[in-house]
């Protein structure tokens, strides 16, 4: 479709997933067209027909129209903030991927967003805000686009109407037309009003970092699970800016004479068909729930079946890219998928492993975390999740060579808690290990030292201090801690076979009743061998 920077617009990669594909480009093309129309009619409503093409093709188009949006004034307590900083847009440095060379315009055809991030500064110093929109650029970019510049303003709050102050929005629109950005990315969760609001002014593809996250889900979901986990929680992201668009809507129809007709603005699918969709959607979010049940109840008798056999359990958490898929192939030898890419792992992979002494013990690959994971994802990806709060020992992963770990530290820390108490289960215990050390100087390191205390350093490309977190590990391990002293026949080989696996043994006798063994076991495992535990 012809576009006002005369790029040809491939179908958008931001949108692209097997759980539904929406070709976000529909609206803000028709919208670039529309400029010669009055401000309060300029809004499409022929895409709406797009609702027929399946069930869920058009889950993410549209959340609310408010029009009430205009009345809303800049927070009073903006007065607070310095006015220099209120009345910047601070242009962030150093994000821009776009192409240096214009001969290759071809290529850039093919590109599949173009986009401008913007981002609301409400506390921390510059270097908070800016670090907070190098890693929207990164997720950016792992969905596919192509950053074409970052900006940020500082305010108290985000406007209500349309996230940045409305002053901002032509500064906005002025940098989407001179870069030829065709999608504007914002740094928080809007709501469907602020979407609608900013889309109907920059004339552009608006979306939210919650969105922006959920579709790198959607693009790396592999496993059934996953996927299913993914279209859940952009289900529940979708369902509430559809309602708001649906009540804007009968607003709108109410407020014009004859309703009926209203011309342009005033079609799409009506009540009766958003019923239908809101309906249909509900349907699906349930079926997803059983089937998601079903599937986390097989996840947790694997689980429970580990338990049984008194296996320790040991996780990997920590923020995305932080390392952990390479530790867990730097600890096993397993060929878990690395990748320089954000939540390269959705699915968690379980491998056994063995402390130096012998003692086996699982280790658990599971799905990274950033800041503000969105609570659909949170929710969605429960049963995901549970293996870390279900561990005998956390192994947290943290990026050595990022610039800012304390605060990666600290998202994940909350996201573990978070779940830890809504599952009523207990924190479980943490063992912080620095990654990527290969890649950090002597003073770096000893500052690192400094602001992790008792973390354990090391290099999963390197192998270095591989081995010393091993002995590491295993001392932090739950050990077996009842002493028993038993006679197990040999028609009980299992029994003596499972305090070679789980205990320590002490000493093992094959005598003419069966096998003397003395051990430390735990508790389980004692009161299995309590009838042939020798008296006196
Ligand atoms: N220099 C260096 N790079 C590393 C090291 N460990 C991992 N990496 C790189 O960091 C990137 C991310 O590694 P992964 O193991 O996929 O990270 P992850 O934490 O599993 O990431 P997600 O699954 O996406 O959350 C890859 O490009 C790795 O090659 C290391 O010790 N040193
Ligand atoms: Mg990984």
């Amino acid at each position: 479709m012809p576009w006002d920077n005369g790029v040809d617009m491939k179908k958008s990669a931001l949108w692209s997933h097997e759980a539904g594909t929406r070709d976000g480009n529909a609206r803000t093309a028709s919208d670039v067209g529309r400029d010669d129309l009055p401000e309060d009619s300029r809004y499409d409503g022929g895409h709406f027909d797009s609702f027929d093409d399946g069930p869920f093709d058009d889950r993410f188009d549209d959340g609310e129209v408010d029009f009430t949006a205009d009345s809303y004034s800049d927070d009073p307590s903006a007065g607070e903030m310095e006015l220099e900083e209120r009345n910047s847009l601070r242009r962030v440095a150093g994000l821009s991927t776009e192409l240096a060379d214009i001969t290759e315009v071809e290529y850039r055809r093919l590109r599949l967003e173009r986009v401008v991030l913007v981002g609301v500064w409400t506390e921390g110093d510059a270097e908070h805000a800016e670090s907070s929109l190098a890693e929207l650029a990164r997720l950016a970019e792992t969905a596919g686009s192509e950053v074409l510049d970052g900006l940020v303003q500082r305010r108290p709050r985000p406007d209500p109407a349309t996230y940045v102050g409305s002053g901002k929005v032509k500064e906005l629109r002025e940098v989407v037309i001179s870069t030829g950005a065709d999608t504007v990315i914002c740094d928080g969760e809007l709501s469907a009003g602020q979407l609608r609001q900013l889309e109907d002014k920059l004339k552009v593809k608006v979306i939210d970092r919650t969105a922006l996250i959920l579709d790198i889900f959607a693009q790396h979901a592999s496993s059934k699970e996953g996927k299913a986990q993914v279209e859940l929680a952009q289900l529940q992201y979708f369902l509430p800016r559809l309602r708001g668009w649906g009540e804007a809507m009968s607003r709108q129809a109410g407020g014009r004479a004859g309703g009926a007709n209203g011309g342009v603005g005033t079609r799409g699918p009506g009540e009766t068909k958003l019923e239908t969709d809101r309906r249909r959607i509900h349907k699906r979010i349930s079926k997803l729930r059983n089937e998601l049940k079903a599937m986390s109840t097989i996840r947790s008798t694997k689980r429970g079946r580990r338990e049984a056999q008194r296996v320790a359990g040991v996780a990997i958490a920590g923020y995305t890219n932080a390392g952990k898929s390479s530790l867990l192939n730097a600890l096993t030898g397993a060929g878990v998928l690395v990748e320089d890419a954000l939540f390269a792992t959705l699915d968690p992979t379980t491998r056994r492993a063995e402390t130096p002494d012998g003692r086996p013990y699982t280790l658990t690959d599971t799905v990274g975390f950033v800041r503000h994971l969105p609570h659909q994802l949170v929710e969605a990806f429960r049963s995901t999740l549970e293996e870390v709060t279900g561990a005998d020992l956390l192994v947290h992963v943290v990026d050595g060579s990022e610039p800012q770990p304390h605060e990666q530290v600290a998202a994940v820390r909350t996201v573990v808690s978070d779940i830890a108490e809504e599952h009523g289960a207990p924190v479980p215990e943490e063992l912080l290990v620095v990654n990527k050390v290969d890649q950090v100087d002597a003073t770096r390191l000893a500052e690192l030292r400094q602001l992790l205390p008792g973390a354990v350093f090391v290099s999963a490309h390197s192998g270095e201090g591989i081995a010393a977190l091993r002995e590491i590990i295993s001392d932090r391990l739950p050990r077996p801690d009842v002493f028993i002293d038993a006679l197990v026949p040999y028609t009980r080989g299992e029994l003596v076979a499972r305090v070679h696996a789980e205990g320590e043994l002490v000493a093992e006798e094959h005598t003419a009743d069966g096998t003397r063994v003395r051990a430390k076991v735990r508790p389980d495992l004692a009161g299995a061998l309590q009838p042939f535990v020798a008296v006196g």
